[in-house]
């Protein structure tokens, strides 16, 4: 009998803002970021194997197997749990890489999710979100599955109630090193703290957006265009840029609007993603 395979999305997010307000010792940055998941992205397929062994069997070109968010994130729980068991795993790639929407750190969230349940470990939300704030700064929101504030590095993280909007992003040609970004002298890196009900009454903005756009022609265009429209910004540090919008009609004529070069695609915001409304359905 063939293997029964678990399949569940890896959706993407969005930050809806993001300051920078200093850097600490280590070089990491500390942020204020609000965080909204998307009801679009990877699909990550897990077979049992009695073996052990950890097996990827979709290519993403320029990322070798072993250096894979998703490979990465099995061999981390299966050493950190102690689990004999290993995993077959299938992804279907759907989100750019490098675009600010989380791509791999939402896979890696999916497979800490996916074989915890496979596995059957029992582990809770906040022993595997420990395990993903090793593998990336961006995995622990994924894990927990709520749209948050994010403090620290962004792995203090305040659960909020968010306005779901529809959204169109818009995808640049390129691919942004969030490395690149962070280390780029003229970062704004002293935007003063502010508290989450400011935050939510008043937005913010991403002090990201003007270094990307300068380093970024593309991702400068996309938001010259798409300004025409709607009012648009950066995601994460970029390239992606999205606009918000009450229903889906109105973002699909925005959507019919971009040139072939600037491709996009039209989600609903979610504030508890769509891979955790799939796991309950399991339970
Ligand atoms: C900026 C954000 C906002 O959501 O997203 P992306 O644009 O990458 O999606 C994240 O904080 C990115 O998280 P993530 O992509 O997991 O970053 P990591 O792999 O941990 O770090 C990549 C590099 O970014 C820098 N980095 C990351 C996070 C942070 N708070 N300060 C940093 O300085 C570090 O130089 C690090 O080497
Ligand atoms: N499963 C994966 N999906 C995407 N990128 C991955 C994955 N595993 C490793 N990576 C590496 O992580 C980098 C950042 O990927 P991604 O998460 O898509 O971007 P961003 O952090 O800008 O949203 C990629 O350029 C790639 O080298």
């Amino acid at each position: 009998m063939p293997a029964i395979r678990l399949t569940l999305p890896a959706p993407a997010k969005l930050n809806l803002m993001l300051h920078i307000l200093g850097r600490r010792a280590d070089g990491y940055h500390q942020l204020q970021t609000l965080f909204q998941f998307l009801d679009y992205g990877d699909e990550l397929s897990f077979a049992l194997r009695e073996d052990g062994g950890i097996h990827l069997h979709s290519e993403i070109a320029g990322v070798p197997h072993d250096s894979n968010l998703i490979v990465r994130a099995a061999r981390q729980l299966q050493q950190q749990s102690g689990c004999q068991l290993g995993a077959d795993i299938w992804l279907n790639k759907r989100l750019p890489m490098g675009g600010g929407i989380g791509g791999g750190s939402s896979d890696a969230a999916t497979t800490l999710l996916g074989l915890n349940h496979l596995w059957d470990l029992g582990w809770d939300g906040n022993r595997l979100a420990a395990v993903g704030l090793g593998l990336g700064a961006d995995v622990p929101v994924f894990v927990h599955g709520h749209a948050a504030f994010a403090e620290g590095v962004g792995e203090c993280l305040t659960p909020v109630e968010l306005t779901e909007p529809w959204f169109l992003v818009a995808v640049p040609q390129v691919s942004v090193s969030t490395a690149e970004i962070f280390s780029d002298p003229e970062l704004t890196r002293d935007t003063p703290a502010i508290t989450l009900s400011a935050v939510l009454e008043r937005g913010g903005r991403n002090d990201c957006q003007s270094v990307v756009e300068k380093r970024y022609p593309e991702v400068r265009n996309a938001l010259i265009l798409l300004n025409k429209f709607v009012s648009v910004r950066l995601t994460g540090t970029g390239g992606c840029v999205f606009g918000s919008f009450p229903n889906k009609a109105e973002a699909d004529k925005v959507a019919a609007q971009l040139p072939a070069s600037l491709p996009g695609f039209v989600a609903k915001g979610s504030n508890i993603s769509m891979l955790h409304r799939k796991l309950q359905s399991l339970s």
